[in-house]
């Protein structure tokens, strides 16, 4: 059982099962439930229902309708059927055994009761955070209240549905999401307006792409095996596909000429989910206001029955929840206009044990007022959901700091000497975010010759006129801008470069080279820049290990190289040093291991972090002692503009992980679904580029 789970159902045993407000809210359903008996509910849902206990039969429909049953009594497929046959049946048998036949109707409503409450349970799921606040923005919602126990509409069953997908989604169980919505799909057809939004939330987010099969795989079985055995059932044609409700969607159309006409509704929600393609990642918050407001679009712009709205319930929840009194008020005018009009226009519930109707009374006012009335009343309604709508879309996604931070690549530069760890780096850092989110360039691709030109007799690669660095600097900057570049591969191997292939965009952009921080507009540009300052004993240790052993270079020729190189390392490689905006450097803890031959692996390491206009040190270092239980020494600028961090001591990939999810929980949704932390160093490495991101980011929602 996830951490999670067991949280919220400490939360839902300890907290609302105690909570007055949830037991009040219970006890007045209850009541509700027993007290009225809504109409819809009495004509057409009950009898159907009670027909298929019954009388059972392998097409109830069919059999419904043959026992001169109404055709609309039940526009619903097997999933709400099933659904609604436990509470059903239980209600039967009591009003069989009693000889009271309302029984059965509680029982149908008892049911619902228990969908409202899994609702409750799914949005403490999604939203742990204010339980309290929770419980009265759903539980003592009007609109939920009005919808399924005046109006009796049992729309609570695909909402129920279709809030467990979305949990389902959030936790990768994807197969069971596909599931859970197509059973909600099962139960009402309409829900299949969230399956566009969800199928595009997995497949823009290219760490979750590979999770769209399975989870269209649950989904087209589940819909599949659902509704197939029915397909050929002409009662279930005429119940549940000749329903007016579904029609409804082409009532708002533009005449275009005799006999055409576009219709808007469609319209509309293919242009709110075109939206949705067009953004370039999306978080799961955003996908939960995304599904409201399709849901919102669809709902305002057709003349909805009341159980429509109860789809509404749930974003409107997360909303409140996450703004401020504003979108409290405006819920609560959006609710109170459009309950007060369907009181009136739409049917409601009878108190039968006390012989009272006031929904007959209110559908008699209905019809004494002039049916402008009505027209304004709805009128009031679109204006209070436009406007609803609109705060959604500015509080839920324009100003979501996800969308501010997403919509853009994260870039990177990594500038160090030849050997100091920069390709190591990058390919950590591409493990964490994963390579499908991730573009690295090197500037080893943009040496202007390759191995066997005689130009290296004079000059060195460290030298700037030995690279393209414009060529290096536009290519970044394309791929910044989203652009694909052309780039040839320099291959260690052979010495030679390869034939340019095209690299695309992503989401992480990763430049890295002897000179990534050489060029100012470039290096302004990037969200965060590192140089690695290895120890040069360390240094030239690896690179000759390197060289030697996988490039494949004589022992004489790498040193010689090395010695080559010194001046112009000091003259062109080691300013950028100053340029940075984190800088790392590996030592050993023992330089004794690297005199004495040690296997380089068993060369223990220390971490020196300079960090330049940093905020979060504070906290990074309390959680590099407590959670991963390393050594630091911190010492500070006097203007506290540089930090200084020296981390010492075993750390392990598990450790890094918690330190990370509770040093920037923001940032979770932007790295691979199983993210590859290292142990060690090179976690810590990791870690602090992490950090510096999270940082830079931030700057960009000031
Ligand atoms: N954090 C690290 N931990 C252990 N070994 C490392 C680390 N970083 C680098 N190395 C070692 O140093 C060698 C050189 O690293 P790398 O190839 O990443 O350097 P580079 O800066 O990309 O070099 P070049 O500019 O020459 O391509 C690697 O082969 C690896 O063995
Ligand atoms: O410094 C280097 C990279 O930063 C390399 O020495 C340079 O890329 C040349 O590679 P090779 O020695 O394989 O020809």
């Amino acid at each position: 059982m996830s951490a999670d789970r067991i949280g919220t159902d400490k939360i839902w045993a300890n907290r609302i099962w105690r909570d007055p407000v949830f037991r009040f809210g219970l006890l007045l359903k209850l009541a509700l439930a027993v007290l009225l008996a809504p109409q819809i509910q009495q004509q057409w849902f009950v009898p159907f229902v009670a027909h298929a206990i019954a009388h059972p039969a392998l097409d109830p429909w069919s059999a419904f309708l043959a026992a001169g049953g109404d055709p609309m009594a039940y526009p619903y497929g097997p999933a709400m059927l099933i659904a609604h046959l436990p509470g059903t049946a239980l209600g039967l048998l009591a009003a069989t055994l009693a000889g009271v036949p309302e029984l059965t109707g509680i029982g149908f409503r008892l049911g619902l009761l228990g969908f409202d409450i899994a609702t409750l349970y799914l949005l403490l799921r999604l939203w742990p955070q204010r339980p309290r606040m929770l419980l009265w923005l759903y539980w003592w919602s009007p609109i939920a209240l009005y919808v399924t126990y005046w109006n009796g509409q049992t729309d609570i069953v695909p909402v129920a549905l279709l809030l467990w997908s979305l949990l389902c989604l959030r936790e990768y169980r994807v197969r069971r999401g596909g599931i859970a919505l197509g059973l909600a799909f099962a139960a009402k057809f309409s829900m299949l307006l969230a399956a566009p939004v969800l199928a595009i939330y997995l497949w823009r987010n290219k760490r979750l792409r590979g999770l769209l099969r399975p989870f269209a795989q649950g989904f087209a079985i589940t819909a599949l095996l659902s509704l197939a055995p029915w397909l050929a059932s002409p009662g279930f044609v005429r119940m549940v596909f000749g329903t007016p409700e579904s029609l409804r969607l082409f009532d708002l159309a533009l005449p275009l000429g005799h006999d055409l006409r576009v219709y808007l509704t469609p319209l509309l929600y293919l242009l709110a989910v075109y939206g949705l393609w067009r953004l370039r990642r999306i978080s799961f918050e955003l996908l939960v206001a995304a599904t409201g407001l399709a849901f919102f679009l669809v709902v305002l712009a057709t003349p909805a029955p009341p159980g429509w709205y109860l789809w509404l319930v749930p974003f409107l929840v997360a909303h409140q929840l996450h703004s401020d009194r504003g979108a409290r008020v405006l819920t609560g005018v959006f609710s109170a206009l459009l309950i007060a009009m369907h009181l009136v226009y739409s049917s409601g519930a009878s108190l039968p044990w006390t012989g009272l109707d006031p929904a007959a009374r209110l559908a008699e006012l209905g019809g004494a007022l002039s049916p402008h009335l009505h027209s304004l009343a709805y009128t009031l309604i679109v204006a209070a959901g436009l406007v609803l709508l609109v705060q959604m879309l500015r509080e839920r996604v324009a100003r979501n700091d996800y969308y501010r931070i997403a919509q853009k690549p994260v870039t990177l530069g990594i500038a160090g000497d030849s050997g100091s760890g920069k390709d190591t780096l990058s390919r950590a850092l591409a493990g964490i975010f994963g390579e499908h989110s991730v573009v690295h360039v090197s500037g080893d691709d943009y040496h202007v010759w390759d191995r066997y030109a005689p130009m290296w007799k004079g000059l060195t690669h460290l030298n700037p006129r030995a690279n393209d660095l414009q060529r290096f600097n536009n290519d970044v900057l394309a791929l910044m801008d989203g652009k694909p570049i052309l780039c040839r591969h320099y291959d260690h191997g052979a010495g030679r470069f390869t034939a340019p292939t095209r690299i695309d965009k992503n989401d992480v952009v990763i430049a890295s080279g002897l000179h990534a921080l050489h060029m100012r507009g470039l290096r302004e540009r990037f969200d965060v820049s590192v140089f690695l300052d290895l120890d040069e004993r360390l240094r030239r240790a690896w690179k000759i290990e390197r060289d030697v052993h996988q490039r494949g270079h004589p022992l004489a020729t790498v040193l010689a190289s090395i010695e080559k190189r010194m001046a112009d390392s000091r003259l062109h490689i080691h300013p950028q040093r100053g340029l940075a905006r984190l800088v790392l450097r590996l030592e050993p803890v023992n330089a004794r291991q690297l005199e004495t031959g040690d296997a380089l692996e068993h060369v223990r390491l220390k971490l020196v972090a300079l960090i330049r206009n940093g905020t979060s040190h504070e906290r990074l270092a309390r959680i590099l002692i407590g959670i991963c239980g390393l050594h630091l020494d911190v010492q500070s600028s006097e203007d506290g503009s540089e930090v200084e961090m020296s981390i010492e001591g075993e750390v392990d990939a598990d450790d890094i992980a918690m330190a990370a999810h509770t040093l920037v929980p923001g940032l979770e949704e932007m790295l691979d679904i199983r993210p590859q932390w290292e142990g060690g160093m090179s976690g810590i490495m990791q870690l602090l580029v992490l950090i510096q991101i999270e940082e830079s980011l931030k700057s960009r929602i000031r």
